[in-house]
């Protein structure tokens, strides 16, 4: 008896571990903007293939991109304190297991877009995974402080994903879903990289807080608001979306803006903290909106 309570309690303890391995919360969130960007694909709902398929193996591949970015990262995770209690740092999982769950939970969900959703997007998710895993982790990440800019687009095709898998095709406005997120990623990040300056400059990464000063990115920070909420008015602009977007656009813009300015002139770090957490809600309920507003178009 007390070796099988060992036994599962140890097998939860590895599930664990590999669940973490996958940024659960961050990929939640990329799976929902891909859910909507199959639900704006099309005038109904969408089919049961690309809703069930599609969500499935696009979440499979991102936290399979997630957990090799673990395995890159380990060595800098290590000294960040926000990092340190990952898997690998804490010695929980080596580097071998991590790269056999990537391949085999990232092969599963190429398997499954091919199969089961089609090609077109089972490649675009192949790309995506490397423009994170290898063009940003590997190579930007480290060298500039462009990095999460760049490394954005990879961030922001989730929409496009969602959209291909129903449509088999890219719209213009699937790309304009792509350019929400691609602007939203810098106010998103470096608001928090403004308060993690120090951990990321002790892990000799090129943030923009680190190589170009606090106040610079802090005028940034405001600037993309301002930019951002130029971008969500497109799809008003367009007639993809109606009222109940704008108006919910332009509520979520005017407190991310407020916040962009706060932190520009009045700067605290738990400012920064409230500003980053907002990011994650801003994009939550601008997508939800966009998902309300399909199919109550005023
Ligand atoms: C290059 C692009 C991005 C960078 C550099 C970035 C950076 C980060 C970082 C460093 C954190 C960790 C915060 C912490 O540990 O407290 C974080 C959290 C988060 N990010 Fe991003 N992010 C990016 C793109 C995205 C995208 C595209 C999404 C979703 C569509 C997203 C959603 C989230 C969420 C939901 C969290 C909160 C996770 C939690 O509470 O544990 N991020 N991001
Ligand atoms: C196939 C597909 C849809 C892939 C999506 C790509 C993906 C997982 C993007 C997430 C972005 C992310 C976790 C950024 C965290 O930045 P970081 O890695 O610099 O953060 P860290 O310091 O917490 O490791």
């Amino acid at each position: 008896m007390q070796t099988t309570v060992t036994a599962v309690n140890s097998i939860s303890h590895i599930a664990k571990q590999y669940w973490t391995l996958t940024k659960p919360r961050v990929v939640a969130l990329i799976v929902f903007c891909a859910v909507i960007g199959m639900f704006l694909a099309t005038p109904g709902l969408p089919g049961a293939n690309a809703l069930v398929a599609g969500t499935l193996g696009i979440w499979l591949v991102a936290g399979a991109a997630a957990a090799f970015n673990c395995l890159v990262e380990q060595q800098i995770d290590a000294v960040m304190a926000r990092t340190r209690a990952r898997p690998l740092p804490r010695g929980e999982l080596n580097s071998v297991q991590t790269l056999v769950f990537s391949a085999l939970v990232g092969g599963l969900g190429v398997w499954i877009l091919y199969t089961f959703v089609n090609p077109l997007t089972m490649w675009l998710t192949v790309a995506t995974f490397i423009g994170y895993a290898v063009i940003y982790t590997l190579l930007l990440k480290p060298n500039t402080p462009q990095n999460i800019v760049i490394g954005g687009a990879s961030g922001a095709m989730p929409p496009v994903l969602g959209w291909t898998a129903v449509t088999n095709s890219v719209s213009a406005e699937a790309l304009v879903l792509f350019l929400i997120i691609f602007v939203w990623t810098p106010p998103h990040f470096w608001s928090l990289a403004l308060y993690r300056t120090q951990e990321y400059a002790k892990a000799g990464l090129p943030m923009l807080p680190v190589t170009h000063g606090p106040e610079f990115t802090r005028f940034h920070v405001f600037l993309y608001t301002i930019m951002l909420a130029a971008t969500t008015a497109i799809p008003y602009a367009m007639k993809m979306s109606g009222l109940i977007y704008l108006l919910s656009a332009v509520v979520l813009n005017a407190i991310f803006i407020a916040y962009g300015y706060r932190l520009w002139k009045n700067y605290s770090d738990a400012l920064a903290k409230r500003a980053f957490a907002f990011s994650i809600a801003y994009l939550s309920f601008l997508f939800a909106a966009l998902l309300v507003d399909h199919y109550f178009y005023f």
